[in-house]
């Protein structure tokens, strides 16, 4: 199994000057070239690569979309007064997982 964290924490990999790689993954800027359009760097590989790469892929990029769209669609998210932004260094576990954190939820009208 590919270890993605260990792919994008390796400096000979992650070269973050480089459009063709995957830089500091915290930035989400790094998938959108300068004039805005769409970038996959050749390294980032969420779901895995070669011959055991994941047979679900294009269902979960389909629903991840429409789960994240009805979200938006629906609710306003946004930050807590008084409360901290999220810590974006995460938590190592079998994904990097976010630190808890606050955020306000309110349904659109
Ligand atoms: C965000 C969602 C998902 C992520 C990030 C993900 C990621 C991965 C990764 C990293 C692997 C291992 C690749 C390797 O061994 O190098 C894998 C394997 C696999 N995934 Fe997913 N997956 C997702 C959703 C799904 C879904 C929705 C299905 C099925 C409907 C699925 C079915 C499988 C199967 C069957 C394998 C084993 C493939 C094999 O070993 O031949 N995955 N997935």
């Amino acid at each position: 199994m590919t270890s993605v964290h260990t792919l994008y924490g390796n400096p000979h990999i992650v070269k973050p000057s480089s459009n063709s790689s995957c830089g500091d993954i915290r930035v989400i800027e790094r998938f959108l070239s300068v004039s805005g359009g769409k970038l996959t760097p050749a390294c980032f590989l969420p779901f895995g690569a070669g011959p055991r790469v994941c047979v679900g892929e294009s269902l979960a990029r389909i629903e991840l979309f429409l789960f994240t769209a009805r979200l938006l669609q629906r609710f306003r998210f946004s930050k807590v007064a008084g409360k901290p932004l999220p810590d974006l260094s995460g938590r190592l576990g079998v994904v990097l997982q976010p630190e808890k954190f606050s955020v306000s939820i309110i349904p659109r009208g």
